[in-house]
């Protein structure tokens, strides 16, 4: 196995499947299942969610509301993907907690670096939520940071392509694919897969971030045998 404690951070817009908006219940149990399976691989996870398929902060500024509400309300968005994520995992007998950012003791626990890791040690799948619990940044800071907090192998971002192009490839069909790059790389390239603030700090705590498609069931377990399709960045 090349990585013993990985993160996966899920992409919000994953969850929605192909109904445009909201939660498909079919996708997150696939997810959850796929984490089932590197779970059964002796791998311990724990996951960050997004909250895209239900709302973006900067979609409220820019029809020319107020950002730092905006972000709160995706800051909440992302509260609800992952009690729909838990629920999926504990419906096929995943022990998996939510630990949030912003604090919600009626619905979830709060997150503290010690609470997370006593979770993981219990062998349960923790689940973020709340971002960084700060407006102006995303879900993909929030994975790199509770990745160094966690001390894991590699940050695993699922998200709607199968690695990092030379440019976006939604746009560029033509663009070039990589099978491996340097956090440097990502950044002086301006490559934007993930933003600059996250690959900064996977950077600075050197933590190689691996890319790959979270439509693709089983490509999760896939990559962590050494297989699969993902671009792999590390220093
Ligand atoms: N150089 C690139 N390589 C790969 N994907 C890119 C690149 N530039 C932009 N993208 C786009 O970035 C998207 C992933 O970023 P983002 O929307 O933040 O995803 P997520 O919702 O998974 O966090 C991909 O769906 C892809 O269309
Ligand atoms: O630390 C964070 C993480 C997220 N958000 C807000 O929550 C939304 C949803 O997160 P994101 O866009 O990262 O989700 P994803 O792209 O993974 O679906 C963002 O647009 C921001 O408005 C935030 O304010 N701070």
């Amino acid at each position: 196995m090349r990585y013993k404690s990985v993160l996966l951070k899920v992409s919000g817009e994953a969850l929605m499947g192909a109904q445009g908006f909201g939660i498909d219940v079919a996708v997150a149990d696939r997810i959850a299942a796929d984490i089932r399976q590197v779970r059964e691989l002796g791998v311990k996870i724990s996951v960050v969610i997004g909250g895209g398929n239900i709302f973006r902060g900067v979609a409220v500024a820019s029809k020319g509301g107020d950002r730092v509400t905006g972000d709160h309300m995706g800051m909440l968005a992302t509260v609800i993907n992952a009690l729909a994520l838990r629920t999926s995992l504990t419906k096929i007998g995943v022990d998996a907690i939510v630990l949030s950012a912003i604090a919600m003791p009626e619905i979830c626990e709060s997150f503290s670096q010690r609470a997370a890791l006593a979770h993981a040690q219990a062998g349960r799948v923790v689940i973020f939520a709340g971002g960084t619990g700060n407006p102006f940044f995303t879900t993909d800071s929030a994975a790199a940071l509770r990745a160094a907090e966690m001390g894991v192998e590699a940050l695993f971002k699922g998200t709607q392509v199968d690695g990092i192009y030379s440019a976006d490839p939604k746009i560029h069909p033509d663009a070039e694919r990589y099978e491996t790059l340097t956090h440097d790389e990502i950044l002086r390239k301006g490559l934007a897969v993930m933003d600059i603030a996250a690959v900064a700090l996977a950077r600075e705590n050197h933590i190689p971030i691996v890319v790959f498609s979270i439509h693709e069931g089983g490509e999760f377990a896939r990559i962590i045998s050494g297989q699969g399709r993902a671009t792999i960045v590390s220093d």
